[in-house]
């Protein structure tokens, strides 16, 4: 059992996803804030959203790197607990918005090979939060939100000096593994609980949440 790991569930667009989300013990929900995804969506809708999402859940904005009016106009209108920085923020760019907005922020680091380990301590200096991601292939549209795994082994033992989150191509068949090779406590998904790009499913979300718990 691992009755304490924390997830996150990504990309969720509307009321009866936020709500599936909260009823299965989500610890976090996302909302993502970039037109080419699939899980786009406006503000307002945002706002509205965040609204039914219940007390002790995580309100977080996905945005790919938001330059200060697109960050400016998210945070005016949506109630939020935590910012998730998904591009290529500098560690200095991202120092400057945990101050501009006085949230926490979470940055996402993509993984494919063990050079790209090294940036996790670089972005750790800065962090709340780390999201330990797949790398996008490099012609890849979306840079998360693929359903694309690494090599887990790849920081299989290691530790930072903030938490974390794994993500990437998590789903039910492989989210116990995935904590197993490398003790996630946290882990964050967006396709593997939807019927089609951007369409979460009741079902499968509650389904995750039991095989991620181990139940
Ligand atoms: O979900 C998206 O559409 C998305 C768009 C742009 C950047 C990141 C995005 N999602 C994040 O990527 C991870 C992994 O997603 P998946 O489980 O592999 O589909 C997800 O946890 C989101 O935080």
């Amino acid at each position: 059992m691992r009755a304490d790991i924390r997830v996150k569930i990504c990309g969720l667009r509307d009321a009866a996803a936020v709500q599936a989300a909260a009823d299965a013990g989500a610890a976090y929900v996302g909302f993502v804030f970039f037109p080419k995804s699939p899980r786009h969506v406006e503000i307002a809708t945002a706002a509205a959203l965040a609204k039914e999402v219940p007390v002790g859940v995580a309100k977080v904005a996905l945005v790919v790197n938001a330059d200060n009016a697109q960050l400016d106009a998210i945070t005016d209108a949506v109630p939020l607990d935590m910012l998730q920085l998904h591009g290529s923020e500098t560690p200095a760019r991202v120092a400057e918005v945990k101050a501009r907005y006085g949230l926490p922020v979470m940055k996402a680091v993509g993984i494919a090979t063990a050079a790209d380990i090294p940036q996790i301590d670089r972005y750790a200096a800065v962090v709340d939060q780390l999201l330990i991601e797949a790398k996008p292939e490099k012609a890849a549209v979306l840079p998360g939100g693929n359903g694309v795994p690494f090599d887990w082994q790849l920081i299989s033992g290691r530790r930072w000096t903030v938490p974390w989150m794994l993500a990437g191509g998590l789903t039910i068949e492989n989210v116990a593994d995935a904590i197993r090779q490398t003790g996630a406590r946290q882990v964050d998904l967006s396709s593997g609980v939807e019927s089609s790009p951007g369409v979460k499913d009741a079902g499968l979300i509650a389904r995750f949440m039991a095989a991620a718990r181990g139940d």
